[in-house]
């Protein structure tokens, strides 16, 4: 799809260390990731939890296998269609964990907006237009935050 062509990745490597009181913090808070598809390989250790349906379910580590998660701008390209996942990481009392993250989306100046063939009167787009400087502006601001970058970019329905 054109829209793809130059398209971002972004990589993170996560490390957690033991924590001598896990019931005090959390190893992640939790959030969605910002683009499109997550690709997370995760170690032996537990930690990934995503939320569904009120509650937090822990994601076994399958050994060779990646988790692949919805991001933000596939809710907002799909408006809503897909939902982005929550997800957080607990901390672990005895063993340190590892996880890599590749983030893969549109270029990083693309404005992100829902699919125009799924908007018309019966659908109206439930999201503002979106950018990697919107992103930017959200995280450095010192303005209290909703729940997640995504809850910033909902329209009023
Ligand atoms: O460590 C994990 O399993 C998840 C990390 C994560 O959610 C992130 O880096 O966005
Ligand atoms: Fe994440």
């Amino acid at each position: 799809m054109e829209m793809f062509r130059g398209g971002s990745q972004l990589m993170v490597m996560n490390c957690y260390p033991p924590c001598p009181q896990p019931n005090l913090t959390l190893g992640m808070s939790p959030h969605s990731d910002y683009g499109f598809l997550t690709l997370l390989l995760q170690d032996n250790v537990e930690g990934l939890q995503l939320h569904h349906e009120e509650k937090w379910v822990t994601v076994h580590p399958v050994p060779g296998s990646f988790s692949v998660n919805v991001g933000d701008h596939l809710e907002i390209f799909s408006n809503g269609r897909y939902r982005s996942v929550l997800h957080r990481v607990l901390a672990n009392h005895t063993k340190s964990r590892v996880s890599v993250v590749s983030i893969h989306s549109f270029p990083f100046d693309a404005t992100v907006r829902p699919w125009a063939e799924l908007v018309d009167e019966a659908n109206p787009s439930l999201y503002r237009d979106t950018s990697f400087a919107c992103f930017m502006d959200y995280i450095s601001s010192s303005e209290p935050k909703r729940k997640n970058f995504l809850e910033s970019r909902k329209l009023p329905s």
